[in-house]
């Protein structure tokens, strides 16, 4: 362990000749990049000058001149590479390139994020290594596969691989003999410094008129939109919450079923509800009596602050509704919510032609209030309101110049309730002077305590600003906080509705919808803990103007060609996952000749969460049959069905002899359990080239859900085994497999 004193030191990586690294990410939620910065400070303290950036944000060109790329990307969809990583690797793809061995001069390492109860397990990283190794590259140390669904989860494998990688560049890459690798208890200097603006420095910005950031023109809708609605905006006038809940009554989809039962329940009782959300690792949602939260965040915290900083391609978005369409009993508060979204008539095209197919991207806030302590804690206080600036910026961060200050990059752009990383905890050795706090530090991010550090900060769920609380002697100096804080992500949410339901009523304006559950749950140290988006949402008003991403899913285009459409659809949907299902099922029926559809939709309760219930029976050509696995399960001889609810033909008798579901299946009813009740339904659409659609929860779902369908080809007599299902269901002539499972 290093000596405190050494902490306080700074140390200039060396500038060396040819010795440079990239470390190239791709990754969706964060994961693959916190890694890829942790190993860019590897590659620092072992002086390679060194990139860390999306893979997008990089040529190939570029990439040849570096001495050493490592890639490090999760894997998403079914197989898929992450949306920032897909140029690149369309452009590593281009048949022009084969057999070129364009790549001979490169030298590089993967390290990919997957997880195992994936089909598909760690794709990306294996078909990126396996394309870089037939252009040519070659590749300097062996690939890592980190599994989430590991005990200590990717670090599992990564800490291993990480220790092997850097011996290996030790000697792979040998430093002169005058340079010593910079140790880990010394610190490097800030890769992206901040710097106050003087009072002059901002008069001389404003008097040349150029860097002061006049509005752009996403500003300039962004006012007109707001003006336009002025009237309603609750943003820069807030209602009371009493106004705001009968508002939310006025706006209430009829459709809801389960908004009724809050509508019974009285604000108080709904408000004084404690949050019974519930700790999904030790899967504590299963005994929600024995694990009743107190209610310490049931107090609203101060309203969002009203200003936003633009973000590149997002469309300025007034909040419709935001209606809590579960039951103020369920363990689960999930929302309903609309955006009406000010468009150009291109961009209306656009996502016309994509409806169906969408994805809302919706970028959180942190409150004032938490904001506030941090900068108290942090001694902050005198520069917090002051204009900063900076040479560069990290990817993703949203500046203007002269009038970004401290408070709006803790506010706007900097994830200060994220779980911390090692980096950053080690970060803070340098930062506190209390020697029982260095020691603790060091205890936490030392090899071979990855227990230790998981059990103090993933398990728990702690968060930075809870972290810092427990350190009392760390005062992190306010120029480093972008090359130590994470930078908040845009959190994407399927939008389920679609067709002519996306034209809002007057030109320009469309309406989305999207179904969020809230993330709201107690962890093994008995904390309530919310999601930063969950929290965002939760107490967003109707009437909120705020930017959002709109964009098609990574998802094969289900419905754009008109020839899908006619074709049949299997669609498996576990709670939430309703949502994308929803907006196929709307997009399709705005044709003239839809294909049947079966959707089999897991919910716990009829009352509770099967979501839009009264919707499906406006649709001639589905059938729905909800697996309600909290409900008492109907005897055999009577199906459930909901009044929506038809069934084409007469249940196989005694199916269970013919395959015994899984023993962890056994007296439960979920949707695998319907898929091989209706095997013969499910057997006819099969043999018609259907789309089959699996959404919802990650993990044991997708597998069983895939199991049920292969047992289900063999009970109608499609194919005769077990194995002709497999490949009959791989092979893509028969049917279309699309997944979205979180
Ligand atoms: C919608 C979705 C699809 C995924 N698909 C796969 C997959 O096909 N194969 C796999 O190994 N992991 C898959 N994963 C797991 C992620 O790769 C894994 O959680 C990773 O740690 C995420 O890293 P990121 O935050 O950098 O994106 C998927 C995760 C999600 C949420």
């Amino acid at each position: 362990m290093g000596q405190p004193e050494a902490y306080q030191r700074l140390a200039q990586p060396v500038v060396i000749e040819g010795r440079s690294m990239a470390v190239l990410y791709g990754s969706e939620t964060g994961s693959a990049q916190e890694i890829a910065v942790e190993l860019g400070q590897m590659a620092e303290r072992m002086h390679f000058q060194t990139t860390v950036d999306e893979m997008d944000g990089f040529k190939l060109a570029d990439i040849l001149r570096t001495s050493l790329v490592v890639f490090v990307t999760s894997t998403t969809g079914q197989g898929e590479m992450p949306k920032n990583a897909c140029k690149f690797w369309k452009n590593l793809r281009r048949e022009k390139l084969n057999n070129t061995n364009c790549l001979k001069s490169l030298r590089f390492v993967v390290f990919g994020l997957g997880d195992s109860s994936y089909l598909k397990f760690n794709w990306a990283a294996r078909k990126l290594r396996a394309r870089l190794l037939q252009l040519g590259a070659s590749e300097f140390f062996k690939a890592g596969e980190g599994d989430e669904r590991h005990d200590n989860g990717i670090d599992s494998i990564y800490i291993p691989w990480c220790k092997e990688f850097k011996a290996a560049l030790l000697t792979g890459f040998p430093l002169p003999e005058s340079v010593d690798p910079i140790p880990d208890d010394i610190r490097l200097p800030p890769k992206y410094p901040l710097r106050l603006l003087s009072a002059m420095d901002i008069k001389a910005l404003r008097e040349s008129g150029a860097d002061v950031a006049p509005p752009t023109d996403d500003d300039l809708k962004f006012l007109a939109l707001k003006n336009k609605s002025a009237a309603r905006s609750h943003v820069n006038s807030p209602i009371p919450a009493a106004e705001q809940l009968q508002e939310d009554r006025r706006r209430r989809h009829p459709h809801f079923p389960a908004c009724s039962a809050r509508q019974d329940a009285s604000w108080e009782r709904e408000n004084n509800f404690p949050v019974d959300g519930l700790d999904k690792e030790n899967i504590l949602k299963d005994h929600p009596e024995k694990y009743l939260l107190e209610r310490p965040t049931a107090q609203t915290p101060d309203l969002l602050p009203p200003d936003a900083i633009p973000i590149p391609n997002t469309f300025p978005g007034r909040l419709v509704h935001n209606i809590r369409v579960t039951p103020a009993d369920h363990w689960q508060d999930v929302r309903h919510l609309a955006f009406n979204l000010a468009l150009s008539r291109e961009d209306v095209k656009a996502v016309l032609h994509c409806s169906g197919n969408l994805t809302l991207r919706i970028y959180p806030k942190n409150y004032p209030e938490d904001v506030q302590e941090l900068i108290s804690m942090m001694g902050w206080d005198e520069m917090a309101d002051t204009p900063i600036d900076l040479d560069s910026a990290p990817r993703g961060l949203y500046f203007r110049r002269g009038i970004t200050t401290l408070r709006h990059l803790l506010t706007h752009n900097l994830d200060i309730t994220a779980v911390p990383k090692r980096h950053f905890i080690k970060s803070l050795l340098a930062f506190t002077r209390d020697e029982r706090e260095i020691e603790r530090l060091q205890e936490l991010t030392a090899a071979g305590n990855e227990q230790e550090f998981y059990d103090y900060t993933c398990r728990p769920r702690r968060t930075i600003l809870e972290l810092l609380r427990d350190f009392q002697g760390v005062r992190i100096p306010f120029d480093t906080i972008l090359s130590l804080f994470p930078i908040i992500r845009g959190r994407d949410f399927s939008v389920c509705n679609a067709g002519k339901d996306i034209l809002g009523d007057s030109d320009g304006i469309v309406r989305v919808e999207i179904l969020a559950a809230l993330v709201e749950y107690k962890t093994i140290i008995r904390k309530p803990r919310q999601g930063l988006c969950s929290r965002y949402l939760k107490h967003l008003p109707a009437g909120a103007l705020i930017w959002v991403g709109l964009k098609a899913a990574t998802g094969p285009q289900l419905v754009r060609d008109p020839a899908s459409v006619s074709r049949p659809m299997i669609a498996i949907a576990t709670g939430t996952g309703i949502a994308p299902i929803r907006a196929l099922i709307q997009e399709r029926a705005g044709y003239r000749h839809p294909g049947p559809t079966s959707l089999f939709f897991g919910c716990r309760n009829r009352s509770a969460d099967f979501y839009f219930a009264d919707e499906w029976r406006e649709y001639p050509e589905l059938v729905v049959y909800p697996a309600f696995s909290r409900d008492p399960v109907p005897p055999p001889e009577s199906p459930a069905t909901a009044s929506s609810t038809t069934t084409t033909a007469s249940v196989h008798k005694g199916i269970a002899d013919i395959l015994t579901p899984p023993e962890y299946d056994a007296g439960k009813n979920y949707v695998q359990h319907l898929i091989r009740k209706h095997a013969h339904e499910v057997g006819q659409l099969m043999l018609n080239y259907p789309i089959v659609c699996i959404c919802g929860n990650a993990g044991r779902m997708p597998l069983s859900v895939r199991s049920a369908l292969l047992d289900a080809l063999v009970i109608s007599g499609v194919v005769e085994n077990r194995d002709m299902a497999e490949r009959w269901f791989a092979d893509p002539h028969n049917l279309t497999l699309w997944q979205e499972t979180w």
